[in-house]
């Protein structure tokens, strides 16, 4: 019998993970609010919003009752942003399947308890800990909906649920490892959407690639530095979940950061930047937040400094750009 899977949201990468999921062998039931995209999903139109021009297998159906997509299922994915993360499961942890694992594939903080979503998911549907999973990488929801070769990790506290996960997800084009580092393979996801911004920010300005290459290597530095203070593996930074997921944010222009980040960088302010990109961008609402972290451990993070900056309107992309040039010169390794 196929496995039984539900997502949570129908945004691009919820969608994008369904096809996955469904290619893996899975009957997939996602839930959303829009009754016309659910409609329009269940039809075999695939989502004309979040991924218009892309079919998804006959196996994905959407609905808008979430005890429907829920019922039954042997997984469940939590395709929300960070900021709907806790309400949502709040209503919903009733209905949750008993021992179905849960996996957040969601890449922000939840703000003022700068919780990872890991975390917020067990606090808010009091699941066990072993059973909540997260999966993050270099996974751009277009290029993975078009199928195109793509690495990612699941990492989960217990060995067999991230097997298990990871086992649900592999096709011939998307690769999953697995890891045991929740924290760091969390983090270098949630920081390298506010490194994302800034290298759009340097692109808006008309910087060239080595403003992007030294914002990417110096945004790594300091999201190891973070990490590894909270308690992260360091090769974890240097994996897929860390300088992949990076690499991808900051080299790709379907990423939303990245668009964001452009937007600032020509001047747009933060919400006029959001109208023009319309979709999540979890580094905006993450930076503050990131940089709270940092302070609570003793860690510099000056790009991210930078960033916060510009997104409370307090310094232009430019002179944020000249303040990281104007700092104290310091050895590299320090
Ligand atoms: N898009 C990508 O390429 C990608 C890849 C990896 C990870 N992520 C992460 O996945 C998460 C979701 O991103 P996305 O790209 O799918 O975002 P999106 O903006 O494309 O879609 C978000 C979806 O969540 C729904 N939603 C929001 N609040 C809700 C609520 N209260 N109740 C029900 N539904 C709600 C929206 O209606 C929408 O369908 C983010 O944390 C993002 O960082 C995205
Ligand atoms: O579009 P973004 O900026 O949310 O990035 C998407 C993915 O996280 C890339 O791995």
């Amino acid at each position: 019998m196929s496995r039984r899977v539900a997502v949570l949201g129908t945004g691009s990468w919820g969608t994008a993970f369904a096809l996955v999921l469904a290619d893996a062998g899975a009957d997939v039931v996602m839930w959303g609010r829009r009754p016309e995209l659910c409609a329009a999903i269940s039809a075999g139109q695939g989502n004309p919003v979040y991924l218009p021009g892309l079919p998804l297998p006959p196996a994905v159906t959407a609905t808008t009752d979430p005890r429907e997509a829920l019922a039954g299922a042997d997984l469940v994915v939590l395709g929300l942003p960070s900021s709907s993360m806790r309400s949502v499961l709040g209503d919903l942890a009733g209905d949750l399947p008993a021992g179905a694992p849960l996996v957040s594939l969601a890449k922000g903080l939840e703000r003022g308890t700068r919780l990872r979503m890991s975390q917020v998911v067990v606090a808010a549907t009091r699941a066990a800990p072993g059973r909540v999973a997260v999966l993050s990488g270099p996974n751009l929801a277009r290029e993975v909906a078009e199928r195109q070769p793509t690495a990612s990790v699941v990492a989960a506290p217990d060995d067999a649920v991230a097997e298990e996960v990871a086992h649900a997800c592999a096709t011939a084009a998307f690769r999953p490892y697995t890891h045991h580092d929740v924290l760091g393979v969390e983090l270098g996801g949630v920081v390298k959407n506010v490194v994302g911004l800034a290298v759009g920010m340097a692109e808006g300005l008309g910087y060239g690639d080595n403003a992007k290459a030294s914002i990417i290597t110096r945004g790594l530095a300091q999201t190891s530095r973070l990490a590894v203070a909270l308690g992260a593996e360091p090769a974890t930074l240097a994996g897929l979940a860390g300088m992949g997921d990076l690499v991808a944010t900051c080299a790709s222009p379907l990423s939303r950061n990245h668009q964001t980040g452009v937007q600032l960088g020509r001047g747009l302010d933060v919400e006029a930047a959001a109208a023009v990109v319309r979709q999540t961008a979890e580094g905006v609402r993450s930076a503050p937040e990131v940089l709270a972290l940092a302070h609570g451990v003793g860690v510099e993070m000056p790009i991210v400094e930078q960033v916060v900056a510009v997104v409370r309107g307090e310094v232009s992309a430019r002179e944020a750009g000249r303040a990281l040039l104007a700092r104290d010169r310091k050895h590299e390794a320090g």
